[in-house]
């Protein structure tokens, strides 16, 4: 059986991870151009200065991703190239680039998904508070603003955010990203919540356009499982849904959020400094979001945390999800289990956690439409005599497109797959330590651009519409 015909398949990538030209054209200081540069922050001191030069080899590559039969290309603009002081004036060469990524996009039949924010902030409001000050909220919206009426014609599908969970909580929790503040609670769940109240107003604004087209966010998807059936561990799977996921979907979806956190808020002095006006913003407009976007990668197994947890010292390691931490708040840990399968990285692979966590959502938000906008490995690829063999990427791919078209089977409303990455790029922390992508960049050769296997793989699954899976 084919995958629907109005299914998109997909690829995805992040401006600040492939562009490079990071000053130039008139584009402005990102919080990512300044934080990349501190010494120690990122492995070898990698930075986006040039990343794969997409920007100057745009045609190059969306024209790879026609000749891969890609459906649709998931992108992000970066907010400084558009908006180089953050809420000041427009810079007419940002405009031109991004129209001439769609045009390019639209020659060859590629649906252009936009994401607005994937984490690069310009730098002026990182400087007075970033998502902690209100100020950002404010701009972030004419800027979407900017984009829709430039871009709106064209584009008919947006995201507002990536991954809230990630630029906040390693941006105020774990320090790994900027602005590099730690164990700063309050800071935290403030930043979340502009961003909420930010993303509601721009829905509210994208509707009053009238451009029919769709909008919608982006986040981490981690569904938390208990490792074994004693009370207390079911007990911290249940927190840890609730802080993980139902803390960043409430809002968006329900337009409220998830009592169970605003009762603990409030016991330990956490609670945003929040306004009725913005609460009643999410409210109203929860009803108007046509989608969310699931970047899924792994499941987290968890159990109850009986230890003393301090401050704790975050590295780069500790920062990208690999199990065996405890929760900021030291109510649980999360686990690695004897009989799952893990990546080099220690992310758990479970095809059948993703299954079982979209019945969770399905459960809590009903048919709300949902795309898959970022699933892939992270891998160091095998290379054997020039050819780039990523067989355990086209595997971890194959698993969860089968996953999907049986969550599609037993009635979950999703329409979209985007891999992660569709080439090879930056990663904010590691370099390009792990590869994504399908197509290979070379980093010794000019970041000649070569075709790995699952690029070939990939381009099959389309054209068949994943009839074999
Ligand atoms: C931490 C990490 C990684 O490098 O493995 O997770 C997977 C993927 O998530 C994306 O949203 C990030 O933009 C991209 O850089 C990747 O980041």
């Amino acid at each position: 059986m084919k995958f629907p015909h109005d299914f998109l398949f997909g690829a995805a990538s992040a401006s600040y991870q492939i562009e490079g030209a990071w000053n130039e054209d008139g584009k402005g200081l990102t919080n990512w151009d300044v934080f990349s540069k501190i010494p120690g922050k990122t492995y070898e001191g990698t930075n986006g200065d040039v990343a794969i030069d997409h920007y100057h080899r745009y045609k190059e590559d969306i024209k790879l991703m026609a000749e891969m039969g890609l459906e649709s290309y998931r992108f992000s603009i970066s907010w400084a190239r558009i908006l180089p002081t953050g809420d000041g004036e427009v810079n007419d060469k940002g405009l031109e680039f991004y129209n001439n990524v769609i045009n390019e996009c639209l020659k060859y039949g590629i649906v252009p998904f936009v994401t607005l924010y994937h984490w690069d902030l310009p730098f002026t409001l990182e400087e007075v508070g970033g998502w902690t000050n209100k100020r950002t909220a404010e701009a972030f919206v004419k800027y979407a603003e900017v984009c829709f009426r430039a871009f709106g014609d064209r584009v008919k599908h947006w995201i507002t955010f990536n991954e809230t969970v990630m630029f906040c909580g390693l941006g105020y929790l774990k320090g790994a990203h900027p602005p590099g503040i730690q164990n700063d609670e309050n800071k935290y769940f403030q930043a979340t919540h502009y961003v909420f109240y930010a993303h509601a107003k721009a829905v509210e604004v994208y509707k009053e356009m009238n451009h029919y087209g769709e909008i919608g966010i982006t986040h981490v998807f981690l569904p938390a499982f208990s490792v074994d059936d004693r009370h207390e561990n079911v007990l911290a799977a249940r927190h840890a849904n609730e802080y993980e996921t139902f803390w960043y979907y409430d809002p968006i979806l329900k337009g409220e959020y998830p009592s169970y956190v605003v009762e603990q808020l409030k016991e330990k002095g956490w609670t945003p400094s929040w306004t009725e006006e913005e609460l009643a913003t999410l409210k109203r407009n929860a009803g108007k979001n046509d989608f969310i976007g699931l970047n899924y990668y792994q499941p987290i197994r968890v159990e109850k945390n009986n230890e003393a947890v301090s401050s704790m010292e975050h590295s780069r390691e500790t920062s990208t999800l690999a199990p065996g931490n405890p929760s900021f708040d030291g109510f649980y840990r999360t686990v690695k289990m004897e009989d799952k399968t893990y990546t080099k990285w220690g992310w758990e692979i479970s095809p059948q956690g993703f299954l079982d966590g979209l019945h969770m959502l399905k459960e809590r938000y009903g048919d709300i439409k949902m795309y898959v906008t970022e699933n892939g490995l992270g891998d160091e690829d095998p290379i054997i005599e020039g050819e780039i063999v990523d067989v355990p990427r086209i595997k971890y791919i194959e698993e969860h497109l089968k996953v999907i078209k049986r969550a599609i089977n037993e009635g979950i409303h999703l329409k979209g797959y985007y891999a992660w990455s569709v080439i090879d790029l930056l990663s904010w922390l590691n370099g390009y330590k792990k590869q994504y992508g399908f197509i290979y960049v070379d980093q010794k050769d000019n970041l000649n651009r070569k075709k790995k296997l699952s690029f070939h793989w990939y381009k099959h699954i389309i054209e068949t519409r994943g009839e074999e899976l």
